[in-house]
């Protein structure tokens, strides 16, 4: 089950060999503008990331020998190319860059949550974790900056889970300023598609020129009006609604207690609520076909803590 041969160990396992019960949290873009296009393709956007107290959780245990290996199945993703596995072997390769030699191998069990193709950010969380986790077991003396750039290669939301906390993004998400958003109550709904990301960046009818706010008019309007209605729009919306009949439905139908919005390029929908009873009693009423949650609005990364301080999470 090893993404690469086994080998002699070259490193002893520390004394301090395992973190369990790991968080990867789940992401919402409060909004996603599409600004325009580069040269290359990618798309510029805007966007508010703010984390929630829901997601997948990781175990990682250290290994006598080299290899890493994820101890879990991800329905349809191979170890190859799980995210997590592929983020650990740059981090692999930057510590024997800078420390000569190998650190031990791990084992990474994945306990999924998250639906994929969800706009949850699922997979690059996974990937931020394992980034934090192991650069505080291996000891390999990255800093946040360093592991964020380290990510962004493999996914544009990586840098993001890394940064820890609620971020107005731009360019294709790298360019992370802190902002703030008061802490509320989300219901998510699961309309039971995944949605492809490049399928609606490459829609024709999708819209490229949205006109740029500035952190400033986000930030004044969440002050004022004490949350996001009435505050920007997800530009990818419309074209996964039009591509997957699903995702308009949950709209539809989430859009009858407030502001309903998909997340990234969906196909998860959301709805801020200020207290925890709005929300349960939205809960109740959610049709069996989708799965729903409610989740709150998360301030720092769980992980936090081990990036500033290099504490033990267990
Ligand atoms: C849309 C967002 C919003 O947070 O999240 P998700 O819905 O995936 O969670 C992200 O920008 C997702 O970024 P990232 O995770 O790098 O996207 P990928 O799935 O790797 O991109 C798949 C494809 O979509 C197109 N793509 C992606 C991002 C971007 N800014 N412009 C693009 O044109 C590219 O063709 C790319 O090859
Ligand atoms: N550990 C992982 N968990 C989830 N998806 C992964 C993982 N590693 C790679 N992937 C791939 O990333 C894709 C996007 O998954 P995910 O990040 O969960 O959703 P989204 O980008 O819509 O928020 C999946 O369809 C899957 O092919």
């Amino acid at each position: 089950m090893g993404a690469e041969g086994g080998g002699p160990a070259t490193a002893p396992k520390a004394a301090n060999d395992r973190l369990h019960h790991c968080p990867a949290p789940a992401k919402l873009n409060l909004f996603l503008h599409v600004t325009g296009r580069r040269a290359d393709g990618y798309h510029l956007l805007q966007t508010v990331f703010q984390m929630l107290d829901h997601g997948d959780v990781l175990h990682f245990d250290l290994r006598d020998d080299e290899r890493i290996v994820r101890t879990t199945e991800v329905p349809g993703v191979p170890e190859q190319h799980d995210l997590v596995v592929r983020a650990l072997l740059l981090l692999r390769a930057e510590y024997a860059r800078r420390h000569g030699g190998l650190p031990p191998g791990v084992d990474i069990a994945i306990e999924k949550i998250l639906p994929m193709g969800g706009g949850l950010g699922g997979g690059s969380s996974d990937a931020a974790t394992a980034l934090m986790a192991l650069n505080h077991l291996w000891r390999a003396g990255l800093t946040q900056g360093e592991l964020m750039a380290l990510s962004l290669p493999l996914g544009a939301d990586i840098p993001f889970f890394i940064f820890g906390q609620t971020a107005f993004a731009e360019g294709v998400g790298e360019a992370l300023q802190a902002v703030e958003a008061p802490d509320c109550w989300y219901v998510v709904l699961e309309p039971g598609v995944a949605v492809p990301t490049a399928e609606i960046f490459c829609a024709e009818d999708l819209t490229r020129d949205a006109i740029p706010v500035r952190i400033a008019d986000f930030s004044r309007h969440m002050k004022t009006r004490g949350g996001l209605t009435g505050f920007g729009r997800n530009d990818l919306q419309a074209v996964a609604s039009r591509l997957f009949a699903p995702v308009a439905q949950a709209i539809e139908w989430l859009g009858a207690y407030g502001e309903a919005r998909m997340t990234g390029s969906g196909a998860c929908v959301f709805c801020a609520f200020s207290s925890e009873a709005q929300a349960d009693a939205v809960l109740t009423k959610v049709p069996a076909k989708w799965k729903a949650w409610k989740a709150k609005s998360l301030q720092r990364h769980p992980l936090w803590a081990v990036m500033q301080t290099h504490q033990d999470v267990e």
